[in-house]
């Protein structure tokens, strides 16, 4: 083991950089790469500059770690509980119920492989992993020859580690939260079923280190999306260098000086990416909106649409979605899509099911009334129709997941467009159908709309089998919204029939995966 020689400077939107706070010429902790671009007569953005820190809890070279120190020994729970991204809960609230199977958590942090919508989770053909790797990135024995000399390192890193992921999230937000207490608000009181998707966020953007493009919206969105969880600049060295911490000490056989410089240009780009993506925001919207129910209705015992009156207007995209906060459960976050496109009257619509100890998802189905007041954060999504293509679009929307294609229609019809729309709606039986009725509805409107139900029989799922029978479909673009197994067989069927990845669209799988498959 070897002492950092990497200094933190603090994250900065703000202050030019002379090059000379990372401490090795070749950029720092939060060196920024490059200027923030505040439009002219625009204030500049709030960033201070922290003191050098070192990244903590790792032991002294040819020491081992003490007792006294941090040593989560894979057990959440013999650290106070450590706090999540999303999830919520002071320290004297009783820690809820496991998370809900299904109910779509805010994870803030979706794979950069599927965050555009249109490409596939890589590791997805891959054998099942094993929990624990399932809780870190995936690792890729081979390296291609072009990947860089620091993804390389971060990739060893990452393979290093994949067998004991469990300690190395739990000392992460162990070192967290013990080093930087204050920290611990911003994050959900109940960290056991979602501890690790700051980290996990974290080290999948650093493992796609290489993959620019997709790295930056996946990253903007990201620190967009913070903005609602109070993070502001000044703590992203606190994460850092808890990163270092947990990874150096996990990763010991393969830690080396290189290592930890890669680790640190990685964090340095991964955090001010986030850090200008929010600043920018901040300089155009509010980090969440409240939002009064105005209607509640219940489709069937465990299903309801949900319609709020947002405070202020909210711009969004037909085919988003966003996440959604309720009193009831202060911090815990989940996503929603909107289930109607834009409206004149500035309403927004969401359907919600109860899911199995599913805490928001019964409280919005059971327990909210007009008048309540739940807060969104921003929208988020790529699944949104290309007005300018008239090609087809196939759609298939498993269970409540129809509600953003029913957004989509919308969208189209509002659009004039002539394109043919078909749409493929799965449910277990007929009367999980809750919304055939509105679809059936639109499809006698339109003669470009074309809507099928596919219930399953015998318990078998028959929706991608119902595409395969009709057809051909490589002339039009895909979108898919369901359960995550729905979107894997879903993506699988389209490929095979002939569409090519870069017209399938979906949310991202890694997020759906969190909420439980
Ligand atoms: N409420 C919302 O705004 C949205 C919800 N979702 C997700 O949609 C899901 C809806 O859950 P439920 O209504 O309980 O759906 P479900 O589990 O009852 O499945 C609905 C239908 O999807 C298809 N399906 C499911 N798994 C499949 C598989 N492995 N292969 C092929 N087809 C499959 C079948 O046709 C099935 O009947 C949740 O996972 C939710 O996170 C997705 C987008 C939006």
């Amino acid at each position: 083991m070897f002492e950092a020689r990497h200094t933190m400077d603090a994250p900065t939107t703000a202050s030019a950089d002379n090059g000379t706070s990372g401490g090795n010429g070749t950029g720092g902790w939060f060196t920024p790469r490059k200027q923030p671009a505040p439009a002219s007569g625009e204030q500049e953005t709030e960033g201070s500059r922290l003191a050098g820190l070192r990244p903590v809890g790792r032991p002294v070279e040819g020491e081992p770690a003490r007792s006294g120190d941090l040593d989560t020994g894979g057990s959440a729970d013999t650290q106070e509980r450590i706090p999540g991204v999303d999830v919520p809960v002071s320290s004297d609230t009783p820690a809820p119920a496991p998370a809900p199977q299904q109910e779509r958590l805010a994870a803030p942090l979706p794979a950069p492989a599927t965050v555009t919508g249109t490409r596939l989770e890589p590791a997805r053909s891959a054998p099942p992993r094993s929990p624990a790797e399932e809780r870190l990135p995936a690792q890729r024995a081979a390296l291609a020859p072009e990947t860089s000399p620091d993804a390389q390192l971060i990739r060893r890193t990452m393979t290093e580690v994949g067998p004991v992921a469990d300690k190395v999230t739990s000392y992460f937000y162990a070192l967290l939260f013990v080093q930087h207490p204050k920290l611990r608000s911003l994050f959900p009181p109940a960290m056991d079923t979602q501890r690790d998707r700051l980290l996990k966020a974290l080290l999948t953007a650093a493992e796609h280190i290489d993959n620019t493009p997709v790295l930056v919206e996946y990253l903007q969105n990201l620190g967009r999306g913070h903005r609602k969880y109070g993070t502001r600049p000044e703590h992203y060295p606190a994460v850092g260098e808890c990163l270092i911490g947990a990874l150096s000490r996990y990763a010991g056989a393969v830690w080396s000086e290189e290592t930890e410089a890669a680790w640190v240009r990685a964090y340095t780009t991964i955090s001010q990416v986030m850090i200008d993506a929010a600043a920018a925001d901040e300089l155009r919207s509010p980090p969440w909106w409240m939002a009064e129910v105005v209607s509640h209705e219940l489709k069937t015992q465990d299903i309801a649409v949900v319609t709020v009156r947002p405070d202020q207007p909210y711009p969004f995209l037909a085919g988003q979605y966003t996440s959604l906060e309720t009193p009831w459960w202060p911090r815990i976050w989940r996503h929603y899509s909107f289930a109607s496109a834009p409206r004149s009257d500035g309403l927004l619509s969401f359907h919600v099911k109860v899911i199995p100890a599913g805490w928001v998802s019964s409280a919005l189905v059971h327990r909210a009334r007009p008048g309540d007041v739940i807060r969104l954060g921003p929208p988020a999504g790529s699944m949104t129709v290309d007005h300018t293509r008239d090609n087809g679009l196939l759609c298939l929307g498993g269970g409540t997941g129809i509600a953003p294609i029913k957004a989509m229609l919308e969208d189209v019809a509002e659009h004039g467009a002539r394109r043919p729309v078909e749409v493929f709606y799965g449910a277990r039986t007929d009367h999980d159908l809750y919304d055939i009725d509105t679809l059936l509805r639109m499809q006698q409107r339109h003669a470009w709309l074309q809507v099928r139900a596919v219930v399953d029989r015998h318990g078998l799922l028959q929706l991608t089998d119902a595409v395969r029978d009709y057809g051909p479909w490589n002339e039009y673009d895909a979108y898919l919204s369901g359960p995550p197994g729905m979107i894997r067989s879903g993506v699988d069927t389209l490929r095979d029939i002939g569409i090519p990845s870069s017209r399938i669209r979906h949310d991202s799988v890694e997020e759906l995966v969190a909420a439980g498959d």
